[in-house]
């Protein structure tokens, strides 16, 4: 990188428009969206889509509720004028949806395109020629009179051929390429011409396409110039004032955005930022920014992962897994605290409330996307995740403190494996952690009996191995085994109990009990879980737990007769 950055670049200047309107303005209402998919999308793959994959795109796009489709450059390839003939010919075109075509400003090219479109019902031809100095003096080689006269040429042309072929309404679509790198009197000047040149009227409107065709300025320049186009053009209320941004500078959303709030009526970019270099706009987050803010787009993004899938197929790019709304992590959330307030969040969320989950911008269910991947564990994580999982998959709902003793095992085993973990797999180690914590002292069966002021109990355990009978009293089933415990030794005192049921989704359909039983043992506290369809069982194997994980000590299990 140059020391002197500035002696090699130029800061773009600002636009004089003091009294500008747009920062107050508020986005009420969608744009007319315009796909760009099939053109610059295409244009800009390694491999320009066949003839199956366009058409595989174009009917996508048409589900998705784009109403203008830019689906060709028919006299570019013999591909892009073949598709063109199929769409008409075999009547692809809805009734609602009119294409559209670009072109050069060049005669041969506009006949050629002429000539793609015979039969449309409707068509959208879009010519354009680069305006901006650079362009005039080093492609072109030509003064702005030139420039000019060569749109006027290529309008006269359209006009003209388009008189040929009565029974195709076709709209003219203008773009000064390089509009934002062209001065903003030049580029009112040549529109000026189009919209004369064509006739314009409000019944016959012009589409006027300002485009970003390389990004050079931060996004509330862009809306600058929108503006001053919006307040100066001729002929307003007979144009339709479009956006085209690209995405050089990673802020053609911003631009798109405060573009719109300063007067267009039209955006055109392709889904998922495809197009040249680092493309066009993102018609999906633009789309879906605008729901997040209450506004339906017209847009129908309700499966947006069999749109990606469909995309990535046609273009053979893949979605980044962060891109905005559709990539494969934006809705997971790894770190502790996010994961909590998440959890949290779903908690507190009704379900037909407005949506007010922390960290998730959008309802994924909105866009076929479901809560599975949400939450997803790793040495980064806290407790909130790994109870949400256990809860969610498992129906395990945790009591606090064993979400904190839990997080702890789980954080342990993160650290030393280093991988992600998936729920089946917190469950196992829940599982080997609680139910499986059955040594020194193994539970096998009970009996309990009424009697006199409380129950009494018969256990028969394993101790190291060796069977063995415990009996005891108590007010209730956990108090007597308490007690029956003593008899190897053993001092156990429940700090907290509680039994919930797991509900319909553990193991896919029956209700257990799951007990939950903190025990004080030989100066440890351990939390115990029991897992079963009786509610006594669980709580007893709960204790059982309990103390297995104090790591409990028997005293004398050898003194203990077999019944
Ligand atoms: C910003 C954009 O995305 S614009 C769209 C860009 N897309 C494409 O270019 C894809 C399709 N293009 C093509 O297949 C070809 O470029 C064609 C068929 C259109 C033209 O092919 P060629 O005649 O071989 O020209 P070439 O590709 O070299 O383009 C450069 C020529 O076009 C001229 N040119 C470029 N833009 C325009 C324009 N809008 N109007 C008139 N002439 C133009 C250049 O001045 C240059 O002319 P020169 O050869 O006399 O110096
Ligand atoms: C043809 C025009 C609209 C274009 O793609 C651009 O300027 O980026
Ligand atoms: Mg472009």
């Amino acid at each position: 990188m140059q020391a002197q950055p500035a002696q090699k670049y130029q800061a773009f200047p600002p636009v004089q428009l003091t009294d500008r309107q747009w920062p107050n303005a508020v986005i009420s209402q969608p744009p007319i969206w315009m796909s760009t998919d099939l053109r610059d999308g295409n244009q800009s793959l390694f491999e320009p889509m066949d003839a199956d994959k366009k058409m595989r795109m174009f009917k996508m796009l048409c589900q998705i509720g784009f109403k203008e489709i830019e689906v060709a450059f028919p006299s570019a390839s013999q591909t892009d004028f073949n598709f063109v003939r199929t769409l008409i010919e075999a009547q692809h075109i809805p009734e609602d949806v009119t294409i559209e075509v670009l072109t050069q400003a060049r005669e041969h090219l506009i006949r050629r395109t002429m000539e793609a479109v015979r039969g449309a019902r409707r068509v959208i031809v879009h010519i354009y020629n680069a305006t901006s100095p650079t362009f005039r003096e080093v492609v072109f080689g030509m003064s702005k009179e030139q420039v000019k006269a060569m749109v006027v040429e290529a309008v006269t042309l359209v006009k003209q051929l388009a008189a040929d072929m009565p029974e195709t309404e076709v709209v003219l679509q203008y773009s000064p390429e390089t509009f934002t790198a062209t001065e903003l009197t030049f580029a009112k000047e040549i529109c000026d011409r189009v919209t004369e040149v064509w006739g314009a009227t409000p019944a016959r409107k012009v589409i006027i396409n300002c485009p970003a065709t390389v990004e050079v300025a931060t996004p509330n320049v862009y809306a600058d110039q929108i503006e001053w186009m919006h307040r100066h053009l001729a002929r307003r209320d007979s144009v339709i004032l479009s956006l085209h941004p690209h995405n050089d500078r990673g802020t053609a959303v911003a631009a798109t955005e405060l573009a719109m709030m300063a007067g267009a009526d039209r955006v055109e970019g392709c889904l998922f930022g495809h197009g040249e270099r680092t493309g066009n706009v993102d018609l999906v987050t633009v789309a879906l920014n605008m729901y997040t803010q209450g506004i339906h787009p017209g847009l129908d993004f309700s499966d947006i992962n069999a749109i990606g899938r469909t995309v990535e197929a046609c273009t053979q790019i893949d979605i980044h897994p962060r891109h905005p709304y559709a990539g494969d992590l934006v809705f997971t959330a790894f770190s502790g605290s996010h994961q909590d307030a998440i959890k949290k969040g779903f908690a507190a969320q009704a379900s037909e409330g407005t949506w007010n989950v922390p960290y998730l911008p959008i309802d994924p269910r909105d866009l076929g996307r479901s809560y599975d991947s949400i939450i997803r564990v790793n040495s980064q994580s806290g407790k909130g995740g790994v109870a949400y999982l256990l809860e969610s998959q498992y129906g395990i709902v945790m009591p606090r403190r064993l979400q904190v003793e839990f997080s702890g095992v789980v954080q342990q085993y993160t650290d030393s494996h280093g991988s992600e973990m998936s729920a089946a797999d917190i469950w196992q180690l829940f599982q080997q952690t609680y139910m499986e914590a059955t040594t020194p002292v193994r539970y096998r069966e009970y009996h309990l009996q009424e009697g006199g002021t409380g129950q009494s109990i018969r256990m028969h355990v394993d101790v190291d191995g060796m069977s063995t009978l415990l009996k005891g009293e108590g007010n209730g089933p956990i108090d007597a085994a308490v007690h029956a415990l003593q008899g190897l030794g053993i001092e156990v005192q429940v700090r907290s109990f509680e039994e919930r049921s797991t509900g319909a989704s553990h193991s896919g359909g029956e209700a257990l009990a799951c007990a939950f039983v903190e025990v004080v043992c030989q100066g440890s506290v351990c939390y115990g879980v029991g897992l079963d369809s009786n509610i006594v069982t669980a709580s007893i194997k709960a204790v059982f737990s309990g103390i297995n994980r104090c790591g409990v000590v028997c005293v004398s299990p050898a003194a203990v007769a077999e019944a």
